[in-house]
């Protein structure tokens, strides 16, 4: 391994070219070697200015370019499964954006071909490990001091979706955060989902379902609920309050300054993920780049745990299209992730 890790990124979207700049400028120890995205226009204007950088319109190929040693996966969900089995094939190791797939038997698939190569390569973008509110609040559950946890109310708001975006991906693209959250905050899996329909929104696009309410049962009773309303059309607010037998902790305020004049007191709102999650983007990659090159990504969210967060996400997506309670059926759990 050279000086510098040398990092492909395929997909110079919102969430690839912010990796571009990071990998770039945030966090030492890494360089870009390749970008790729079949808009040529989007890969030259994300690594165009990179020393060394090469641009490619296949991503495949920039798994072969020369200086590539890991690989961050930033294209959407449908690129992922075969971004992932190349860098498998080529023992490379990987970060990939959630979702890990756009379904739960695609992530299956992806779980047993990394079991298959031997060892976990892969690692994948649930980011809100790495913010320090997050991992304040697991600390304090995991210490025991509140006592056992009751219920998570959670809220994820966006100001406005992406023209793609269906009533599904309010679960698999946007709820996942909370499932894969929830899981590792309170170290236990999620056996059912339900989700409410409240009316939705007139700022919506044409029949998008939004908002939802989404309701998990853990396997140790805990209840998480999940308001997620991705035309709130005022901010990206993202917080969750653990409810526990002594007391209860809540995180995502809007930590911004309080401003009093003769109109009011106010407070900046953040707009979008890439300013309220900044922090946790830089601490994972900076962990991701050091993990590699420490020698792999042993840790830190797996495939495993994007399946699960697929499982779950499917269960609630049945559940938004019957209205019933779905529960939630895990295949056996691959050695490698024990
Ligand atoms: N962790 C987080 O908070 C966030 C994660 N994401 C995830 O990041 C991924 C990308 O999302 P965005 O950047 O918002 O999408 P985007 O639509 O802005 O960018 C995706 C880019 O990938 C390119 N692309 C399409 N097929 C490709 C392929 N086969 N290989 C390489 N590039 C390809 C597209 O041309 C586009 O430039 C998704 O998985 C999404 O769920 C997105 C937003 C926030
Ligand atoms: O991952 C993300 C997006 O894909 C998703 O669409 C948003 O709702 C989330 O807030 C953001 O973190």
């Amino acid at each position: 391994m050279g000086e510098a890790l040398g990092v492909a990124v395929l997909g110079a979207g919102h969430m690839g070219a912010d990796h571009v700049r990071r990998l770039d400028r945030v966090v030492s120890g890494a360089r870009v070697a390749a970008v790729a995205d079949p808009d040529a226009d989007r890969a030259r204007a994300a690594g165009g200015d990179l020393p060394g950088c090469t641009l490619h319109t296949d991503a495949l190929a920039a798994l072969d370019a020369p200086g590539v040693e890991a690989v961050l996966i930033a294209s959407p969900a449908e690129a992922h499964e075969a971004a992932l089995l190349g860098c498998f094939e080529r023992g490379l190791p990987v970060l990939c954006e959630k979702p890990l797939a756009p379904d739960a038997r695609g992530a299956l698939r992806l779980a047993e071909a990394e079991a298959a190569s031997g060892g976990r390569l892969a690692r994948v973008g649930f980011m809100r490990r790495y913010d320090p509110e997050y991992q304040a609040l697991k600390e304090l559950l995991d210490g025991g001091k509140l006592g056992r946890p009751l219920m998570l109310h959670c809220t994820h708001r966006n100001v406005s979706s992406p023209p793609h975006f269906t009533s599904e991906m309010l679960i698999g693209s946007s709820v996942s955060h909370e499932i894969d959250a929830a899981r590792w905050l309170l170290g236990e899996e999620i056996d059912a989902v339900t989700v409410l329909r409240p009316r939705s929104t007139a700022h919506a696009p044409q029949g998008l379902r939004d908002p939802q309410f989404v309701v998990m049962e853990t396997s140790g009773g805990v209840l998480v609920d999940v308001e997620i309303y991705v035309n709130s059309g005022f901010g990206y607010q993202v917080r969750c309050e653990a409810v526990c037998e002594g007391g209860s902790a809540r995180i995502g305020e809007d930590h911004a300054m309080v401003v009093h004049s003769a109109a009011g007191a106010g407070q900046e709102i953040a707009q979008d993920y890439l300013t309220r999650f900044a922090e946790a983007y830089d601490t994972e990659v900076r962990d991701w780049v050091a993990a590699v090159r420490a020698g792999g990504p042993a840790d830190g969210p797996s495939v495993w745990d994007g399946y699960v967060a697929s499982v779950v996400a499917e269960a609630g997506i049945a559940s938004l299209n019957s209205g019933a309670r779905v529960p939630v059926r895990l295949a056996p759990k691959p050695g490698i992730y024990a």
